[in-house]
């Protein structure tokens, strides 16, 4: 579904990713570890078009991405979390999910001119969100302003906001980290339940255990390159990744 090839990226002096080669198929979850200032991110920007690489290609859905602007792959259905969720603290759960993207919406014509559509729509949308934050476990706080959820909540509910437009793949930009144990194993089971339902997730976190739980397969980088690749079990015993992300010899 998603292939990274021969991907590089400097800033400056550094070399952030060097050359890395990953691929994530259809219905994987795979995860992405390494220790700090690993290349995780910048190679998380690159594949949702957020920064230009160097050099490398990315294909998405057997396309070439490296030159689409990231609202093209957002249309073709990549679609990514931050480390710190976004959104708006100051509006409701409800509202943070009822804000359409740029390219929905009506003008003021076409309010007057196809009100039963948009009405139909709106309700659509609606619908689709009361759905999503039930499934959450989010809908009895749906008048809450975002800003007063919890960490965990915020992360679900930057999950929804993602949600709302049916992507194909999710990159999630470390989901655990503020979790606590008790909605971490919310999270595993929320994830787990999109994947049975079709979803693909490549997923950077800091917290091994909960990688280990959820992921078919895990690539490891580190100083920008991929040291070692494969499941969960393989990598917690491969030596090379102790040693560099563990900190073990
Ligand atoms: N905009 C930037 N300008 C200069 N250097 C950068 C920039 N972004 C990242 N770097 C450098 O690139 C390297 C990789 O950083 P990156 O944030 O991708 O690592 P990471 O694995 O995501 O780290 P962490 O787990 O701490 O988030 C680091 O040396 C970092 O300092």
């Amino acid at each position: 579904m998603l292939q990274v090839k021969g991907l590089s990226k400097n800033f400056g002096g550094v070399q952030a990713v060097k050359d890395v080669t990953l691929e994530v198929n259809q219905g994987e979850i795979v995860g992405l570890i390494g220790p700090n200032g690993a290349g995780k991110t910048t190679l998380f920007n690159m594949i949702s078009l957020f920064l230009p690489s160097n050099s490398g290609q990315i294909t998405f859905l057997n396309e070439k991405i490296d030159t689409a602007t990231p609202d093209d792959v957002v249309e073709k259905g990549l679609l990514r979390t931050f480390q710190t969720p976004v959104g708006f603290p100051k509006l409701s759960l409800l509202e943070n999910l009822m804000v359409v993207p740029p390219n929905e919406g009506e003008g003021i014509f076409s309010t007057f001119l196809f009100r039963k559509k948009i009405i139909q729509r709106e309700q659509e949308h609606y619908e689709k969100v009361c759905g999503l934050l039930r499934q959450f476990n989010l809908f009895e706080k749906r008048n809450e302003l975002a800003e007063n959820l919890s960490a965990a909540e915020l992360k679900l509910l930057e999950l929804c906001r993602q949600l709302m437009a049916s992507p194909k793949i999710m990159l999630l930009d470390e989901p655990a980290s503020g979790v606590n144990p008790v909605m971490l194993d919310k999270m595993v089971q929320h994830i787990l339940r999109l994947r049975s339902e079709g979803m693909t997730f490549l997923v950077i976190d800091h917290n091994l255990g909960f990688i280990y739980r959820i992921c078919d397969r895990i690539y490891c980088l580190a100083n920008g390159e991929l040291i070692a690749s494969g499941t969960p079990e393989e990598i917690s015993n491969n030596e090379q990744v102790k040693s560099v992300y563990l900190g073990a010899s």
